[in-house]
């Protein structure tokens, strides 16, 4: 598989607050790399960075071997798709209208919305399991059923490069492994790429080809979770005491903090 994207040596201030000093990461098309590391360590600023939301950035970040400062807006909006924890319009929207969003990269001058656009936001509302919400007010979903409408504007927006930012945070354990799921296997299935920010190590070990660890702006591990994963890491990046075990399920690891 080819390379996505390639982050080498990126710099990020908020004025005198640098937020990232200096960030490596690679990642290969159709992999899932999860990003882990404490409160304030970078994560979201390394999303919103690589989305185009932040500028200003020093150091590279190639998306497909360009960098991503000589994308035009509308380019990247057509390649990255961005997933916040939550997502609360201004207006009170019926969901169709949202995952209509996800077109607007690819609406033409005088033109709006086609026939093509209504097909693909029902298909892809259908992939996210909610084409019963068509007519409803988003306002009146719950967290989960919320996040799926939001899922399902990320598909319709055909983007190669899906950024998650804690997107499950807010949901109870069992819609979050739900959701987590229909994403992982919508990711494999329509060979998207993803960073999944997360904070769940057990949940990102599950579904991630690879891991890294961010620490006070820097990455301090990155690799195949198998590879990577040591409880000295753990204690480095947390400060807490772990063992880990194989998951009896899945075999994979399985961090146990105590
Ligand atoms: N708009 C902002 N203005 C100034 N400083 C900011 C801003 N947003 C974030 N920061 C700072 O940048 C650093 C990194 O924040 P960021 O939100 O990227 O961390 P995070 O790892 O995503 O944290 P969390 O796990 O708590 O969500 C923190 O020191 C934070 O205070």
């Amino acid at each position: 598989m080819a390379e996505a994207l390639n982050i080498s040596n990126l710099k990020y201030s908020y004025g005198e607050n640098v937020a990232l000093k200096g960030v490596n990461l690679s990642l290969r098309e159709g992999e899932i790399l999860s990003v882990l590391g404490p409160n304030g360590s970078g994560k979201t600023t390394l999303l919103k960075v690589i989305s185009g939301i932040l500028h200003d950035y020093k150091g590279s970040i190639k998306l497909y071997g360009k960098e991503i400062s000589r994308y035009s807006v509308k380019e990247l909006a057509k390649l990255v798709s961005y997933i916040p924890q939550e997502f609360s319009p201004a207006f009170d929207l019926k969901c169709e209208t949202i995952v209509l969003f996800g077109r607007n990269p690819y609406v033409k001058a005088f033109k709006g919305f086609v026939k093509e656009d209504y097909k693909i936001v029902s298909e892809s509302m259908e992939k996210a399991d909610i084409l019963d919400f068509k007519e409803r007010l988003f306002r009146t979903l719950s967290g989960g059923e919320r996040q799926r409408v939001v899922i399902a504007k990320a598909i319709a927006q055909k983007g190669k490069l899906m950024l998650l930012d804690e997107f499950t945070s807010h949901l109870d354990p069992g819609h979050s492994q739900k959701l987590m799921e229909l994403v992982k296997n919508m990711i494999k299935q329509e060979e998207i790429t993803a960073i999944n920010i997360a904070h769940d190590i057990n949940q990102a070990i599950n579904i991630s080809d690879r891991l890294a660890f961010l620490k006070a702006g820097r990455v301090i591990a990155h690799g195949r979770v198998e590879d990577i994963l040591s409880v000295s890491l753990i204690e480095e990046v947390y400060e807490a005491r772990s063992s880990i075990i194989e998951n009896p399920i899945t075999k994979k690891p399985l961090v146990v903090f105590y």
